[in-house]
């Protein structure tokens, strides 16, 4: 058997689409009860928050997860990405209320993210002085209420800078879901593994 972590949240429909598209009938507790076994008793699912997923695969308490790009460049957590599922598309990217929130040439620029650590890479790049306000939600509002310059966040349709008056300022990167792996299991477990993302490719 091998156990797959996958993400609550907005990513949890495309990918429960995913695995019943590929012939693994599975359905989603409908209690507070956090894993579940396919029909076939193959695949122990794992339900666990979005940020969490690598960690979990990462510490082997799964073998299998199912993460996106942007949690894990900001994770950096220690797996084999083994495919890109295509799904939960969505761009990392600098936004602010005019382009000219970034020219701060003397003074640092305060960026509220809830990806600190790729805020603080990206502006170390830029070779610019950054302090990071760390918020776990509505980060557009940072700006709009003058305690940040900026905000690194994630852009899909653009509804949320638009109807708070941001734009995009600098693109960063794409991000869609990945499956990866732990490390360890890719090895003992590899028939299993493969076996999985063969059906999935
Ligand atoms: N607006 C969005 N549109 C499409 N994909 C998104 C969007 N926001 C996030 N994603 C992708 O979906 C993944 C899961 O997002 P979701 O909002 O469910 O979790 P989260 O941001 O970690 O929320 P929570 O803190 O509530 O767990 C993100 O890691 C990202 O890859
Ligand atoms: O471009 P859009 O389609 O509008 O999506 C972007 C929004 O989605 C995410 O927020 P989320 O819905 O996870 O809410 P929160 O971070 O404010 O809790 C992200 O942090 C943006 O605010």
């Amino acid at each position: 058997m091998i156990t797959i972590a996958l993400p609550k949240g907005r990513l949890m429909d495309e990918t429960i689409d995913i695995l019943k598209g590929v012939g693994i009938e599975v359905e989603i507790p409908s209690s507070r009860r956090l894993f579940f076994f396919d029909k076939s008793n193959r695949y122990r699912f794992l339900i666990v928050r979005a940020q969490d997923v690598a960690t979990y695969v990462e510490y082997s308490a799964a073998d299998l997860g199912i993460v996106g790009k942007d949690v894990l460049e900001e994770t950096k957590s220690d797996v084999f990405e083994l495919l890109d599922l295509g799904i939960g598309y969505c761009k990392m990217v600098v936004a602010g209320k005019e382009p000219e929130c970034l020219n701060k040439k003397t003074s640092t620029v305060k960026v509220a993210t809830k990806f600190v650590n790729i805020a603080k890479k990206h502006f170390l790049k830029k070779g610019m002085n950054a302090e990071i306000i760390k918020l776990y939600g509505s980060i557009e509002l940072a700006p709009l209420l003058g305690i940040a310059d900026c905000i690194v966040d994630i852009v899909s349709t653009g509804t949320t800078l638009k109807e708070n008056g941001l734009s995009v300022i600098e693109n960063i990167f794409e991000s869609t879901a990945i499956l990866v792996s732990n490390k360890i299991s890719y090895y003992t477990k590899n028939v299993q593994i493969k076996e999985f993302l063969n059906l999935i490719k």
